[in-house]
């Protein structure tokens, strides 16, 4: 697969829209997530050695809002349960085509693969299968707010004993000195991968309406209240985490 630099946001826009993972979001993506979200690489490739642990055989692995599918990617790369397989959900047409070529590829390089089935769909309205294990890897925040409690119930409603989720999240903080920081930190971050002053704010516009992080406790909070017993953080870099929740 040919992979672009994020260009996007780079040239002045007279009038900046809503982010949406369209083809030119599909084409850039790899560049763009590794850039903007700090420690990206290592919570996908860590995903997949927590979800080794908790894939039960025979069972569903489910990657809700895939994009690329580097989550599944790594799904296949360290979960040896038996007669397991993967449903990689994601409702942007062009994430899913794409996401099919990585798939492919990754096919193509390696034997003994669990198998993926890839789906094109709204995951608020997507029945789920029983699961030992579901992913929402930068994906809830997409997800309006008042949508929030009942995706994660019927998550937890589907999740076998003994699975979890896995959930990713920018984070914002109830302390304003420590929001304030982490803020400042991750706009460093992102000007350390070589992000325009111009390509930061042009970016901000356009997630400001689309993407509404929630705190630690909101998180907690929601979780414990959609059935979860144990809420875990097991990732944070600067403004971004990672938590596993327990049925
Ligand atoms: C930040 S990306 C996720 C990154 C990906 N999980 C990874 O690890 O590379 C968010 C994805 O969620 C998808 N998404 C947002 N809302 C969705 C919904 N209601 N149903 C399915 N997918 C959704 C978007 O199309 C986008 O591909
Ligand atoms: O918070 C930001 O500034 C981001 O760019 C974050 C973020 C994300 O967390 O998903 C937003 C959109 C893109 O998908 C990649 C990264």
């Amino acid at each position: 697969m040919r992979q672009e630099p994020d260009q996007i946001f780079a040239q002045p826009l007279a009038q900046v829209t809503d982010f949406v993972f369209n083809e030119d979001v599909a084409r850039v993506f790899p560049d763009m997530i590794k850039r903007s979200v700090p420690g990206y690489p290592t919570i996908v490739e860590n995903i997949g050695v927590l979800a080794a642990r908790f894939a039960q055989p025979d069972s569903v692995l489910y990657d809700l809002g895939c994009s690329l599918g580097a989550v599944t990617q790594a799904l296949r790369r360290h979960v040896r349960s038996e007669q397991c397989r993967i449903i990689a959900v994601d409702n942007s047409a062009a994430m899913v085509e794409r996401c099919q070529e990585y798939l492919l590829a990754q096919n193509s390089m390696f034997q003994e693969l669990l198998p993926v089935e890839v789906i094109e769909a709204d995951i608020l309205s997507l029945q789920f299968q029983p699961a030992s294990l579901f992913a929402l890897n930068f994906t809830l925040q997409f997800i309006s707010p008042i949508q929030r409690p009942e995706l994660l119930t019927r998550i937890h409603q589907s999740l076998l004993p003994g699975g979890a989720l896995i959930l990713s999240e920018k984070l914002c903080f109830q302390d304003p000195e420590e929001h304030a920081l982490l803020t400042e930190l991750h706009l460093d971050f992102k000007r350390a991968n070589g992000y325009s002053e111009l390509e930061i704010a042009q970016k901000r516009s356009a997630i400001e309406n689309v993407m509404l992080p929630d705190s630690l406790e909101q998180h907690r909070e929601r979780l414990l209240a959609a059935g979860f017993t144990k809420v875990i953080p097991w990732f944070q870099c600067l403004n971004f985490a990672s938590l596993i929740a327990l049925p």
